[in-house]
């Protein structure tokens, strides 16, 4: 897999607010018309986050009134996405709502989702049915999302999440011609394509939210990380963490221990190590696991930990996806003073080949996860 150079991108002013008296009336609205007015040079991110911000309220919604009785929104829809996953109907459901909602912000030129088999070209198609869409003149964008992660778990009433990363988009991108001639794909397809492969450390900013006990929006847009919390009171996402820092060290660790065996060595031996209190900490680690990538991810960078689905002889790339939720977790994990790694590779300097690409991935506090990059460099491992 390709690795692409680190992006040197201006650092954003962001706007400051002490923990105390501020915070309280701090609305992501507000949050990002200060950062529009410090950096105009992203003010139209502003205007992406805005729609987030609907789409996000909509789906806790969703998902909150899912479990009645009443709700039209539980099971399967009877369709099969591109990744042969049975979709279920709020898959689909929060898949069209984040779709509507980012396109009708006139920014985004493309978008690429857990549920769609291939990019939507938002450019090249800008009329679309009955509803004519204007793509702005200005700044444009590219969207990938995972509309509902750990679906799978949302009639258990289980946490789950939207994970969502923007990168920029570029109009005279290199094509990859071999795509033109040996796939028949048109120019047009190709740069659609080229403008939504792109690594991680390309990302302007990347968001989630997750759908729990409180209804939590966590993003960066490259300068530190905030967590705002729904206040269903006022309908308004509220700065609840500035600039929140994953601790150092830790002892807990979340994986599916089910597939422990089948792991390659590397990570067998520093898992065993940590059960036993044997590893470079001496501490002996304790594990959680939800199932809901971005639930484990929220608790890790709260508390600290190490979070991940790694290769194994029966996903032999792991399962979760690089370009919709490798990618823009690591972003947010780096950003809080984390790391993220396939085991030798930054996470954030994969070049998707693929949309629907796995990875094998470990993230979390610094020192444990450098323990399990440590041990791959030792280990000749195949994977
Ligand atoms: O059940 P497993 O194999 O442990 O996998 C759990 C992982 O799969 C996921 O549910 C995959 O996400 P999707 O629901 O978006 O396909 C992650 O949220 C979670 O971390």
């Amino acid at each position: 897999m390709e690795e692409a150079p680190s992006m040197n991108r201006p650092t954003l002013k962001a706007p400051v607010f002490d923990e105390v008296c501020e915070t309280t009336g701090v609305t992501l609205t507000r949050f990002m018309n200060e950062v529009a007015i410090l950096n105009p040079e992203i003010a139209e991110i502003t205007t992406l986050f805005g729609a987030i911000d609907t789409a996000c309220k909509a789906i806790s919604n969703l998902v909150k009134r899912s479990q009645l009785p009443s709700s039209e929104t539980l099971g399967y829809q009877g369709n099969v996405n591109v990744q042969g996953e049975d979709q279920k109907k709020l898959d689909v459901i929060t898949n069209d709502l984040l779709k509507r909602a980012l396109r009708f912000t006139g920014r985004l030129g493309i978008l690429a989702s857990e549920e769609e088999d291939e990019p939507v070209d938002l450019i090249g198609n800008a009329v679309t049915d009955s509803e004519e869409i204007v793509i702005d003149e200005g700044e444009k964008y590219v969207a990938v999302f995972d509309p509902l992660d750990g679906s799978s778990n949302v009639d258990a009433g289980i946490p789950t999440g939207t994970i969502i990363g923007i990168y920029e988009h570029d109009d005279c991108c290199e094509i990859d011609y071999d795509c033109v001639d040996e796939e028949d794909c048109t120019e047009q397809e190709a740069q659609c394509l080229a403008n939504t492969l792109q690594p991680g450390t390309n990302l302007v900013a990347s968001a989630y939210c997750l759908y729990s006990s409180s209804t939590f929006l966590v993003l960066t847009l490259g300068n530190g990380v905030y967590v705002f919390t729904l206040d269903e009171t006022i309908g308004e996402f509220v700065l609840s963490k500035p600039n929140i820092k994953i601790p150092e060290d830790c002892k807990i660790y979340s994986f599916n221990e089910a597939n422990l065996e089948k792991w390659d060595e590397p990570m067998q031996k520093v898992v065993k190590r940590w059960r036993e209190g044997t590893g470079k900490s001496g501490e002996r680690f304790s594990s959680r696991y939800i199932g809901s990538m971005v639930g484990d991810v929220h608790r890790t960078l709260l508390y600290g930990g190490v979070f991940g689905y790694p290769a194994d002889t029966k996903n032999t790339n792991g399962k979760l996806r690089l370009l919709y939720e490798g990618a823009p977790m690591s972003f947010i994990m780096e950003q809080a003073g984390g790391l993220s790694t396939t085991g030798k590779r930054r996470v954030m300097e994969c070049v998707p080949e693929y949309v629907h690409q796995r990875i094998p991935l470990v993230m979390g506090s610094k020192n444990a996860v450098q323990e399990v990059i440590d041990e791959y460099a030792e280990s000749d491992s195949a994977y």
